[in-house]
Formats: structure tokens, C-alpha cells, sequence
């Protein structure tokens, strides 16, 4: 078994959840880099992005991915971090990466209540989709991916645990 697990992917692939779930299973520690930087700033994403902007918020991310450290850890990501090479030279050095892959239009379903995520405010699909397009590349560059659509967690952690063994 690896030492630390990166779980990455586009927003509402399920990567807090199934990080969650699948720290659970192993018996590992999880992290959140999103939650961690809001207990350490104090303040939700949304309001990050707001008062500071988008680049301060990266900033505190790759800072993130440096501080979160530890044993059979699993780091589960936001959905931006694969876009600066400094945070993926980071995650490819200390641990395995695990992609979570979803379809966009399920990634609709699954967050069309959600008002938590800035990038998804006001944009309309053909941005997202643009979004999602022009990160594919640095997802892909995962040691293992996973397709998550019309997939239960359950089914995505055993998934993920015989893909570990
Ligand atoms: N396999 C799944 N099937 C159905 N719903 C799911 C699945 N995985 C996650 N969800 C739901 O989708 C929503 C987003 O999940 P989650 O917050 O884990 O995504 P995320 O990848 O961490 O997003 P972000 O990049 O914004 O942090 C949640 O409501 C969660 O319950
Ligand atoms: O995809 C993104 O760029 C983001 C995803 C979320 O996890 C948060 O990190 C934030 O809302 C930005
Ligand atoms: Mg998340």
C-alpha cells in the first residue's frame, strides 16, 4: 500500500466524499486542502475569493499541499490545484494520485443546488465545460483514474481500494 494518496478532479467529481469514505475504510487520516485553508484562514472559499480574489486563494492552496503532511494520509484536493506545475510536482513527489473522473453533465446533477463554489457562480455550462476542458490534461497525468459517473461511493471506494492493493 502507498504511503500518502492525492485525490484529485473537477468540482463535484466527489473527492471530499469518496476521500471520506475511503480514509474510513482503510483506516487512514483524511485532509481536505479546501476545509483546511478556510479553518486556517477563518473564512468560507467563497468569501476567499470574494475579498481577496482567485490568485491569494491558489497562493494559500500550494502552501496547503506544502504544510499537510503525515503517514498513510489522504489528501483529498480542490478541484483547481492540478493547474499550477508547482502543486503537481508537490503531489507527485510526496504521494500517489488518484483522479476522480466525471461526466459534466452528472457534475450538473450532483452540484445544481451547491452555492459554495465560486467558479460555478453566474458561469454558464459553456464556461464550465471550457473549465473542465482545459484542465483534463493535468488530471490525466494521475497515477490511477477512476470513472465516478452513475457510481455509488461504495462502489468507487472498493473500486480504489483493489486498485491500491
Ligand atoms: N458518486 C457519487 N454519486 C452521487 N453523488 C455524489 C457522488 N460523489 C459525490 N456526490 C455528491 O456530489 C456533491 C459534491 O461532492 P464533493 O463535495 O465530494 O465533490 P468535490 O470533488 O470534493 O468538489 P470540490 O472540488 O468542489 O471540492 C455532494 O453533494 C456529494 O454528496
Ligand atoms: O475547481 C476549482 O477551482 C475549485 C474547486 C473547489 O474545490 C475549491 O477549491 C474552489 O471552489 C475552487
Ligand atoms: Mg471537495
Amino acid at each position: 500500500m502507498v504511503n500518502n494518496i492525492y485525490i484529485t478532479g473537477f468540482m463535484g467529481s466527489g473527492k471530499t466524499t469518496v476521500g471520506q469514505a475511503l480514509a474510513k475504510s482503510l483506516g487512514y487520516q483524511v485532509t481536505d486542502t479546501d476545509k483546511w485553508i478556510e479553518e486556517m484562514e477563518g473564512q468560507s472559499i467563497s468569501t476567499i475569493f470574494k475579498q481577496y480574489g482567485e490568485p491569494y486563494f491558489r497562493d494559500l492552496e500550494t502552501n496547503a499541499l506544502q504544510q499537510i503532511s503525515g503517514n498513510q494520509l489522504i489528501i483529498t484536493t480542490g478541484g483547481g490545484i492540478i493547474m499550477r506545475p508547482e502543486n503537481r510536482e508537490i503531489m507527485k513527489e510526496k504521494g500517489e494520485i488518484i483522479y476522480l473522473q466525471c461526466d459534466l453533465e452528472e457534475v450538473f446533477l450532483r452540484l445544481n443546488d451547491d452555492t459554495t463554489r465560486p467558479l460555478l457562480e453566474k458561469e454558464d455550462k459553456s464556461n464550465v465545460e471550457k473549465l473542465y476542458q482545459s484542465r483534463l490534461p493535468f488530471y490525466e497525468e494521475a497515477d490511477y483514474t477512476i470513472n465516478t459517473t452513475g457510481k455509488s461511493i461504495h462502489f468507487i471506494v472498493q473500486e480504489l481500494k483493489s486498485l491500491l492493493k
